[in-house]
């Protein structure tokens, strides 16, 4: 709705092979590397790096020059420092999609890194730096296949969106959000939305041998809660029995053994297993294809490692611990905050409940600073347009990937601020991620060879052209 309204001219554009020339490939890079190198950190909502942020606007006009200049695409700064590119397809009969990214990364200091985290230095094959995972490689990717395709001449049948938030690491309020209400006042409706938040999964399931890539098709929900105990305060030369420190350490240390329920089978992880199943030696396989048996040893399972831990519950994370004005003074105040990540089976006020009955203490006064459910499950069968055309472009792209799964993404992404607008969200990075580059977003010597990213750019170049191909059903690999 309200896109290019002309009706006309909406012929089959001939399909362009994702072939790019030794020139355009160290071109690709070097832009890459040329993003890492501006520094675009989100310290806090209230506390961005706002001239790296202006100048990545800037960067972004001087290394996607067709992008700008090209007639069907408008774009528009939101926020100041986020952006909105409306790519107006040529059949206005095709319900527009939408692809995000954010500019933002979390901050880097020097200790740990190998190689300064804004340099942007290649090694070994490897870009260095801040953002190459999360999430400049994706920005960089969109734009620089759009630019590809543009020069190549290829015009859109399907209209899409490309919207860039600045301020996703801290909340996506200034960017995401607002972008999101330029799009409800405009009355847009999206067929389906692709975002940052999955990956071809390596080695992080014990005896599967084979990668296998997890489109996210929902989200975890959050809360961050405060826990506070006032106290009188005095000379600690006299100190009453407890002190406001004791009394918070033993509530939130009350939390932190005290798991949340195991939800597993409340969320699209199990499906993930099934569809699995084959793929593991025996006798695993058989236990995964029959889990109306195997489920509470299965789940039971998955909690012995944290990141499957954190796919089954609601995790708890204490974050922050403050008290105390002076070495002999009895603190009047203690604060500790706490950040659960709400199992898709689970909703804030629930997990607030369990949470109050874990500390069970009325002196601790509870302040809830920010909280969302769960978001919902997006659609993963034969009609969802979304996953369908990720799946297509997985299977052509990584013809060795043999399993296109449903999952749920345990951080938290700009896809939240736009369910308004679809029921198809999914979350996908088409890169391959072993558990030591899990650990290095928001971590240390983040990085990604310059291999994985000429992939994400033929990527995302392939899936533009599969959205404005005629909707065909794609076989399935591998079902149970
Ligand atoms: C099937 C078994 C293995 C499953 C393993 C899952 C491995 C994890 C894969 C991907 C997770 C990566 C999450 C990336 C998205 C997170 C984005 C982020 O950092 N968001 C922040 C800020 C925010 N928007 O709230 C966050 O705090 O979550
Ligand atoms: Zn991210
Ligand atoms: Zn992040």
């Amino acid at each position: 709705k309200g896109l290019r309204g002309k009706g006309k001219g909406h012929q089959r554009a001939p399909r362009i092979p994702s072939q790019f020339s030794q020139e355009e490939r160290v071109a690709m890079k070097e832009a890459l590397k040329g993003a890492v190198q501006i520094p675009t950190v989100s310290f806090s909502p209230e506390e961005l790096n706002t001239t790296a942020l202006a100048q990545f606007g800037e960067y972004i006009h001087k290394v996607f020059p067709t992008v700008f200049k090209t007639s069907f695409i408008q774009h528009e700064a939101v926020g100041e420092y986020s952006h909105l590119f409306t790519v107006q397809g040529s059949d206005p009969s095709l319900q527009p999609y939408m692809l995000l990214a954010h500019i933002d990364v979390v901050p880097a200091p020097d200790e740990g890194w190998d190689v300064p985290p804004f340099s942007g230095l290649e090694s070994d094959g490897f870009i260095y730096g801040r953002g190459t995972l999360d999430n400049k490689n994706s920005l960089m990717a969109i734009l620089q296949a759009l630019e590809l395709l543009l020069i190549r001449n290829y015009i859109p049948r399907r209209s899409f969106f490309i919207a860039l938030g600045h301020d996703e690491e801290v909340s996506g309020v200034k960017g995401a959000q607002k972008i999101s209400a330029l799009l409800q006042a405009r009355g847009i409706q999206l067929a389906f939305i692709v975002d940052e938040g999955s990956f071809i999964l390596d080695g992080f399931i014990p005896n599967l041998q084979k990668p296998f890539a997890m489109v996210s098709v929902s989200e975890k929900g959050a809360i961050d809660l405060m826990l506070q105990v006032n106290m009188t305060p005095g000379h600690s030369s006299a100190p009453p029995k407890e002190t406001s420190i004791g009394i918070l350490a033993a509530a939130v240390s009350r939390l932190e053994q005290t798991p949340m329920p195991n939800m597993f089978g409340g969320g699209p992880f199990k499906m993930a297993l099934q569809q699995l199943a084959n793929e593991f030696p025996f006798p695993t396989n058989i236990v995964l294809s029959n889990l109306w048996l195997f489920q509470p040893l299965v789940s039971r399972l998955m909690e012995r490692n944290y990141i499957t831990n954190a796919l089954v519950r609601t995790t708890t994370a204490l974050t922050m611990f403050n008290a105390g004005v002076k070495v002999n003074v009895i603190p009047p105040v203690a604060q500790a905050t706490v950040n659960f990540r709400i199992h898709p089976a689970q909703t804030v006020q629930e997990v607030l409940k369990l949470a109050k009955d874990i500390v069970a203490d009325d002196r601790i006064q509870f302040h809830v600073l920010n909280a969302f459910d769960p978001l919902p499950v997006s659609p993963s069968d034969d009609q969802a347009l979304g996953y369908q055309l990720l799946r297509q472009t997985i299977q052509s792209v990584f013809p060795e990937v043999n399993i296109v799964a449903p999952g749920t993404c345990i951080g938290n992404t700009d896809s939240r601020h736009y369910t308004n607008f679809t029921t198809g969200i999914y979350r996908f990075n088409p890169i391959y991620l072993q558990p030591q580059s899990f650990s290095s977003i928001h971590g240390i010597n983040e990085k990604i060879s310059v291999q994985a990213y000429e992939t994400q750019v033929k990527f995302i170049f392939e899936f533009l052209q599969n959205a404005d191909a005629d909707p065909r059903p794609v076989p399935h690999l591998h079902e149970l």
